[in-house]
């Protein structure tokens, strides 16, 4: 079994482990995020949430933050994610469908299952942080 399971980050009770390789390395990150924002641009059922966002930013933001969690050699230097998403009462279908664009874009590039159910989980981990608004789905 591997040793991994035996760590636990204090935050997010899950075991720290390192999938960086299954992502194509940092520029395989950057080119999965071009991916991603584009079918989220692409999404109508959230694009018009970044209708006034410098969309250069978030994909640097975005590449430092998922490369740093899929444990690549990346610092993470954004706003927290309260902060970036204060007042965009971003609703828990809004953060599934983004999930939805973000597992197309994985399937995409071929990433292995275990590499995009880590990153998966690592994201949902940031959930409470994010949606801050009920919608018609609650
Ligand atoms: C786990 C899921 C998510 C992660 C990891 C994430 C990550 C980020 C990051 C790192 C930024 C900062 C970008 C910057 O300041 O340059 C950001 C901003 C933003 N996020 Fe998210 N986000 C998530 C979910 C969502 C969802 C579900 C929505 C709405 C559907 C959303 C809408 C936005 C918008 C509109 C901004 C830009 C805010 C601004 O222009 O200041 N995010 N997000």
């Amino acid at each position: 079994a591997p040793s991994a399971a035996s760590v636990q980050r204090a935050d997010i009770k899950m075991p720290i482990q390192n999938h960086i390789d299954a992502f194509g390395g940092k520029s395989g990150v950057k080119a999965l995020i071009n991916t991603f924002v584009g079918y989220v641009a692409a999404d109508p059922h959230i694009n018009y949430y970044f209708a006034h966002t410098n969309i250069k930013a978030l994909k640097y933001n975005l590449t430092q933050q998922v490369c740093e969690v899929v444990g690549g050699p990346c610092t993470y230097t954004g706003p927290t994610m309260t902060a970036a998403h204060k007042g965009l009462h971003v609703t828990t279908a809004a953060f599934n469908y983004l999930a939805q664009d973000m597992i197309k874009a994985m399937d995409q590039r071929d990433i292995v299952k275990p590499a995009q159910n880590y990153l998966l989980a690592q994201l949902a981990a940031m959930e409470p942080q994010i949606v801050t608004a009920n919608g018609p789905l609650g």
